[in-house]
């Protein structure tokens, strides 16, 4: 395989599971194909046992369905696979098919950069089954990675307390793609700049960076190192203090300064990298202080994550910028967010829905039934409720909603409060209609959208849950097929 050339220049149609295509066919042989049918990506929990979530990947997903398309190569593969009995395992005429094949759906989806909630729809597709179904594992292969890398953004973020993240992660990422896609999720996220060049040209993304031990390592002398760097870089020096001593680092780091101002240019600083970063930050700020660089910014890498970040900052660490690879792109505590994508209605003869629901042992996976929209209620500024309510039912005056997870427990929206809905419209019967927003409109959203969320709800422990519920009508509706489902079962 020649890498750019077979990977990177084929079209995306097969980035599915096999079991989609074998429904898909299931579908067409039995006439269904053209189904209409309702689908939702949504998560059950929220990631690092937090109170928010941060939805990301969206441009990822318009750009894959406006492409859907199965190319001549796609099929010539598709004609290759064989069955347990080594015969074809699709017939032709599914092929022709899907090689005549166009996205006809509509599809709504939550903007980018929205904080969203378990149980909430993110994405809502609508359209022939058998396109919805195939679509199943590349939606969730691109939401889940980037909302959970956004959303781990967002909590480093908020634990620097505005002070700049670089994200530094490339290195330690999930593979070529994850690279990138992490480092787009980070910027959306809150993260200031990435040190991926790739990423910076493909997403506009600004890039930033210092340099490594092994610069330090090749020369005679820390001060060669830094002189060296200094005449070659003189507006771009933050010099890596730890590959020996560090507080002796520093004191050559100012030297170089001093060298550097003497010519008119300014350092920017130094990076730590190893080694108690509180105590050394500390003796790091006053040694830079007492030579006359009290501008000189402090950054600190070595496996950080926003709880050490929180200790670091208690024991009163003068860290400016914070450099973060392998626990941010790898979201290292929690590695996957389980999305998940599942039917909720077919269109009837006579035009009516018929609502679908997974059941359950467990109230978390019981899915919810209906043509999905969610609703954010506000009031002096601030969210205080979502109601997930079924689009094509009408509603009552009073927003009533039910905690999908204990129906005992509901609470009034206020009549006064205002409010807004979530899902926006993208395609409309396979024809996209939506702005693309720039990713730093994104990243703006994001930053607001978290403004507007009571503090309690950003907390890393216990945090606040935040009121999220069914519209009364669709969950009494939602527990009457659940009886009824159970007792067809029981029958
Ligand atoms: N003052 C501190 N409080 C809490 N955590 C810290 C503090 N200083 C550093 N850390 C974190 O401790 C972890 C490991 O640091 P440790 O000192 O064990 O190894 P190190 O400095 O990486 O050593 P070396 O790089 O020389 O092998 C890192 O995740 C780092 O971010
Ligand atoms: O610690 P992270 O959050 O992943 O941040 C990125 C790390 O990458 C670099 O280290 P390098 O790859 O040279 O390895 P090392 O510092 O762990 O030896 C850099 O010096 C950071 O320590
Ligand atoms: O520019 C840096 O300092 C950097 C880049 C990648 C990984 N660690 C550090």
């Amino acid at each position: 395989m020649k890498l750019t050339k077979d990977l990177y220049q084929t079209s995306l149609s097969l980035l599915t599971d096999l079991y989609q295509l074998t429904m898909a066919y299931g579908y067409w042989k039995a006439g269904r194909s053209e189904n209409e049918s309702v689908f939702h990506l949504f998560f059950r929990s929220h990631p690092f046992k937090g109170g928010f979530t941060i939805a990301c990947g969206l441009e990822y997903v318009i750009d894959y369905l406006d492409n859907f398309k199965f190319s001549e190569d796609d099929i010539a593969y598709l004609a290759t696979l064989k069955g347990n009995d080594d015969k074809p395992m699709f017939e032709q005429g599914f092929l022709d098919y899907l090689a005549d094949l166009k996205f006809t759906c509509d599809v709504e989806a939550v903007p980018e950069g929205t904080v969203v909630f378990p149980q909430e729809p993110l994405i809502r597709i609508k359209g022939p089954i058998a396109q919805c179904q195939l679509l199943e594992t590349p939606l969730l292969n691109i939401v889940n990675y980037q909302t959970l890398v956004a959303t781990k953004a967002a909590r480093m973020n908020l634990a620097t307390k505005g002070e700049p993240v670089l994200e530094f992660g490339l290195r330690r990422a999930q593979g070529i793609d994850g690279g990138l896609a992490a480092s787009r999720a980070a910027y959306i996220g809150g993260c200031g700049a990435t040190s991926n060049v790739l990423a910076g040209r493909l997403f506009g993304i600004p890039v930033k960076g210092t340099h490594a031990h092994s610069w330090v390592m090749s020369f005679d002398t820390e001060m060669d190192a830094f002189e060296t760097y200094a005449d070659v870089l003189p507006n771009n020096c933050v010099f890596l203090v730890d590959t020996y001593d560090t507080v002796q680092g520093v004191r050559h780091a100012v030297e170089v300064g001093k060298k550097l101002r003497a010519q008119g240019h300014e350092m920017i600083g130094v990076r730590l990298d190893s080694g108690d970063l509180a105590y050394l930050s500390i003796k790091a700020r006053e040694i830079l202080d007492e030579a006359g660089f009290p501008e000189a910014t402090i950054v600190a890498s070595n496996d950080l994550d926003e709880n050490i970040i929180n200790s670091l900052k208690l024991q009163d660490a003068k860290i400016n910028v914070w450099g973060i690879g392998t626990k941010l792109v790898t979201a290292y505590d929690q590695p996957a967010l389980g999305g998940v994508y599942k039917i909720a209605a077919m269109r009837k003869d006579d035009g009516s829905w018929d609502y679908k629901v997974k059941l359950s042992e467990q109230v978390i996976k019981i899915s919810n039934p209906g043509v999905l929209q969610v609703r954010r209620f506000y009031q002096d500024g601030e969210y205080i409720g979502d109601m997930i309510f079924n689009e094509v039912e009408k509603i009552p005056e009073v927003a009533t909603i039910i905690d999908p997870m204990d129906a005992t427990r509901q609470r009034d929206m206020p009549a006064n409060a205002e409010f807004k809905d979530l899902l926006q419209p993208l395609f409309k019967s396979g024809e996209l209609t939506y702005r693309i927003p720039t990713i730093d409109e994104v990243k703006a959203h994001a930053a607001n959208e978290l403004k507007n969320f009571h503090a309690g709800v950003k907390r890393f422990i216990n945090p606040h849950s935040y009121p999220v519920g069914l519209e009364k009508t669709l969950s009494d509706y939602k527990y009457d097929l659940i009886r009824d489902l159970r007792k067809r079962k029981q029958s």
